[in-house]
C-alpha cells in the first residue's frame, strides 16, 4: 500500500472519534489534509461541526472544501485535535513541525480536551530525534538563540548541526512570521528536560516537542490499524 493510502487510512479511522456538534482544532501537513478531505465530504453530507485550522494552508483547504472555520478567539475551548507528526513515541510523546505549524499546533492541541495523532507507522519510532527537531524562533537574535540552544542542548550531552530552514534561496517564515532551526541532535533520551531547556531560552518561541498531549495515536500500516492509546485513556 503505498504512502498517500496509509495517511487516508489513518484519517478515516480518526474521523470516527468526530461527532456532531464538536468543535475541531484541524492539523496541518499531508496527513492532515487527507483527514480535511474526509471531513469535508462528512459536512456535505450533513455533520455540523466548527474547526480551528491550524496553519493558513490548513485554513485554505478548509475554505475551498466547506468546513466551518471559527478562531480560538471565538472558541477558546476545543473537543478534539487531529493531526499528523513527524515522530511518535510509544508514550506518544512527539514531533511536530515539519511543514513549520508547531506553534499553532500546539496551541490548538493544548486548548483541545483531547488529540488524536494520525500516521502512517513509520512515524512511529522507539525514542524520538531521528527527525530533526523544529524550534521557532523570533527574528531578531537569531544567531545569539541559535547559540544559546547550542549551549543548553551541550549541557543535556546533545550535538549536532542546527541549521535555518529555508525555502529556496530565504529564510522559511511562519504563519507567525517567525524563523525555524531544524536541530539535528539524534537520539533525545530526556526529552522533558531538553523542552524546559528550550522553553527557558529568550527568543525561541516555541519547539516540536509535544508532551502530554496527545492521547490517541492512529497509525496505518500494511497490516491495517494499530491503535496506541495513554494510560489515562485506557
Ligand atoms: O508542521 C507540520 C506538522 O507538524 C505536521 O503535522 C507534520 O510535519 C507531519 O506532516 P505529514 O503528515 O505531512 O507527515
Amino acid at each position: 500500500m503505498d504512502a498517500r493510502s496509509l495517511k487516508i487510512k489513518a484519517a478515516a479511522e480518526a474521523l470516527t472519534y468526530v461527532k456532531d456538534g464538536m468543535r475541531l482544532g484541524i492539523g496541518t501537513g499531508s496527513t492532515a489534509e487527507e483527514f480535511v478531505r474526509l471531513l469535508a465530504t462528512k459536512v456535505a453530507s450533513g455533520l455540523k461541526v466548527v474547526g480551528v485550522p491550524t496553519s493558513e494552508r490548513t485554513a485554505a483547504l478548509c475554505r475551498e472544501l466547506g468546513v466551518k472555520l471559527t478562531t480560538l478567539e471565538e472558541t477558546p475551548a476545543l473537543d478534539l485535535t487531529i493531526d499528523g507528526a513527524d515522530e511518535i513515541d510509544p508514550q506518544l510523546a512527539l514531533i511536530k513541525g515539519g511543514g513549520g505549524a508547531l506553534l499553532r499546533e500546539k496551541i490548538v492541541a493544548a486548548a483541545s480536551a483531547k488529540m488524536v495523532v494520525i500516521a502512517d507507522e513509520s512515524k512511529l519510532v522507539s525514542t524520538l530525534g531521528a527527525f530533526p527537531l523544529p524550534i521557532e524562533v523570533n527574528r531578531f537574535g537569531r544567531a545569539a538563540t541559535q547559540l544559546a540552544i547550542e549551549r543548553a542542548a551541550s549541557n543535556l550531552h546533545l550535538s549536532g548541526p542546527v541549521t535555518l530552514r529555508m525555502t529556496g534561496t530565504d529564510a522559511f517564515v511562519t504563519d507567525g512570521g517567525h524563523l525555524i532551526l531544524d536541530a539535528s541532535f539524534g537520539r533525545i533520551p530526556d526529552t522533558r528536560a531538553l523542552s524546559d531547556a528550550l522553553h527557558a531560552i529568550p527568543g525561541v518561541v516555541e519547539h516540536g516537542i509535544f508532551l502530554g498531549l496527545a492521547r490517541v495515536a492512529i497509525l496505518a500500516g500494511a497490516d491495517g490499524i494499530r491503535t496506541l492509546t495513554t494510560k489515562t485513556e485506557r
